[in-house]
This record gives C-alpha cells, structure tokens and sequence, in this order.
C-alpha cells in the first residue's frame, strides 16, 4: 500500500478567464519624485467580486487605491472602470461613474447627526444642492439612499444620534454608509477593521459579507483572518511591486508572501 501520501507544493490557482472586469489595470505607476510607489501594477477585478489588496506597511496599497479613485494621477499606465479610460479624470468624475471609498481616517462632522452627515455625502456626490438649514429638503428618492445605506451598515436606528455620540465601530460603519449612499458599483474599503475591538469586527465583517453580490468591493486589509473570510482573491504587493495573486487560501500558503507580508507583521507584533 501507499506510505504516507505525496505532498506536493500548493502552487497558486489559476483565475478563469475574467469575462466581465469592472476595474483593469494597466502598467499602473505612481511616481513621488524619485521614489516610485507603485511599480508596473497590472491587474482585473471582475463585476461583483470581494478582493483584497494586502502587503506590509510601505507596499504602496493606498497609494494604489489613490491611483484607482483619483487622488492621484498614475504617473503612466492605465486605470479603466466599467470600460471607461479614467486614468486622467479627477476623483469626482470617477465617483459619478460608480466608484466609491473610505479612507483610513474618519473624516465624519461629530456634532452632525447620522442623517445629516449622510446628507453631506450624498450631496458631495450630487449635482444637485440641497441645504441642511435652507427649506430644501432630501426628496424622497435622497431619503431612501440615506435609509437603504444605513441599513446596509447596520446603523439605521442610530439615524438620530449625534456622530460624537457614537462608538469608533459606529463612526467606521458610517464611513461605510456614506460611501454606499451613492450606490456605487465599485467599492474601495481601506483597512475597514483597523482599531475595532473584536465585537466591532464581527460587525464589520458581517457587513461587508452582506453587502449585494452585484457590488465589487476591493479592501486593504492586514488581517490574514479576515481576508480569509472576506474576499476571493487577493493581490499582495511588496515595495511598490505585484509579489503575488491567488485564492485566499493560497495566498497565505505562499512561502513568498509568509517572507515579506506575515513575517513582517510578526516581527511588529
Ligand atoms: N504623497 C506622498 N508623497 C511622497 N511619498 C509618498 C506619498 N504617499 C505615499 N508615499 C510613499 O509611498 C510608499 C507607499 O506608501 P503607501 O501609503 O501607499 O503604502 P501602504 O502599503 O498603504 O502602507 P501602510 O500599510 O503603512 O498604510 C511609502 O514609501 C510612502 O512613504
């Protein structure tokens, strides 16, 4: 009989043939001066797909998604989104054609309410102007946004409340609600879980693992255990450089990715 069976190397699988990309890259640089942040990035996020973006501190991960979404110009190469060349269109054209992001630092009005700071951002993402003190009310389509939005974030009943009143998990879920009031069809989450407690990230994740299957979300994360959970695939860079790309499984297996990204994050530990 057989000893004990072969153990072959887990090479990474390999991707079907993307047939409905929502987001190419294309030889993506972004150059700060001499030093080059992001280097040669080239890759395809098909409709409705959850990949992240990981790499140790350094990697060029948001200097990547600034390059998507128009924060920075790539200084060569090619962004295209839903088909359309976006490469030298700012961050709010991008946004009207269906791009959407938090960021890695709240950017939330504490004395506002929920409802109000919603409003804000569905107004910065309107041609249409409406005041919060004026007699120009959201009309009921903008309300339905604001509600469809919250209740994706699991934040509807704290519509109310004021956002200094709210927990860090709260004020991170509403970052989320904001960006999803323009009912993007690409949606970038940098670092969702950073700084929550473990109740907060099971919310977090609860959230992002009941977003609508039609929407792409693209999120840069550290946590291994949650992009195991989270995304299909994932892209790791190092140093501004593609490293490697696989299912989630295969990526934390990749002896190059154990090197750069998890014995990084050890030795941090
Ligand atoms: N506006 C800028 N001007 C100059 N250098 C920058 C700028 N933004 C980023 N960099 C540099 O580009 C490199 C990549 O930074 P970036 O923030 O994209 O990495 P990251 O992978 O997101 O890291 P972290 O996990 O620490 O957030 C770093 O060396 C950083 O210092």
């Amino acid at each position: 009989m057989h000893g004990e069976a072969t153990r072959l190397p887990t090479a990474p699988k390999k991707r079907d043939k993307v047939s409905d990309p929502v987001l190419i890259l294309d030889n993506v640089v972004v150059a700060f001066g001499a030093l080059k942040a992001v280097k040669d990035i080239s890759l395809t996020v098909k409709s409705g797909e959850r990949r992240a973006i990981i790499g140790p501190n350094g990697a060029g991960k948001t200097t990547l998604f600034n390059a998507i979404t128009g924060v920075h110009m790539p200084t060569s190469g090619r962004v295209t989104f839903n088909g359309v060349d976006v490469s030298r269109k700012s961050a709010h054209v991008r946004t009207r054609l269906g791009m959407s992001r938090t960021f890695q630092i709240t950017n939330l009005f504490p004395t506002l309410t929920v409802s109000q700071n919603m409003q804000l951002a569905l107004m910065g993402t309107s041609s249409r102007k409406f005041s919060l003190l004026g007699s120009a009310e959201p009309t009921d389509d903008d309300q339905e946004r604001i509600d469809d939005a919250l209740g994706l974030s699991k934040l509807r009943e704290r519509a109310g409340a004021e956002v200094r009143d709210l927990s860090y998990g709260e004020q991170r879920q509403l970052e989320m609600a904001m960006a999803l009031v323009s009912k993007p069809k690409l949606l970038l989450l940098d670092e969702p879980a950073a700084g929550l407690s473990p109740a907060e990230r099971v919310i977090v994740t609860d959230i992002v693992q009941s977003l609508p299957r039609d929407l792409t979300v693209i999120l840069i994360e550290h946590d291994m255990d949650l992009v195991l959970k989270l995304v299909d695939w994932v892209t790791c860079l190092n140093n501004g450089e593609f490293l490697a790309e696989g299912s989630p499984d295969s990526i934390s297996k990749d002896q190059k990715v154990q090197d750069v990204y998890l014995g990084k994050a050890r030795d941090h530990a």
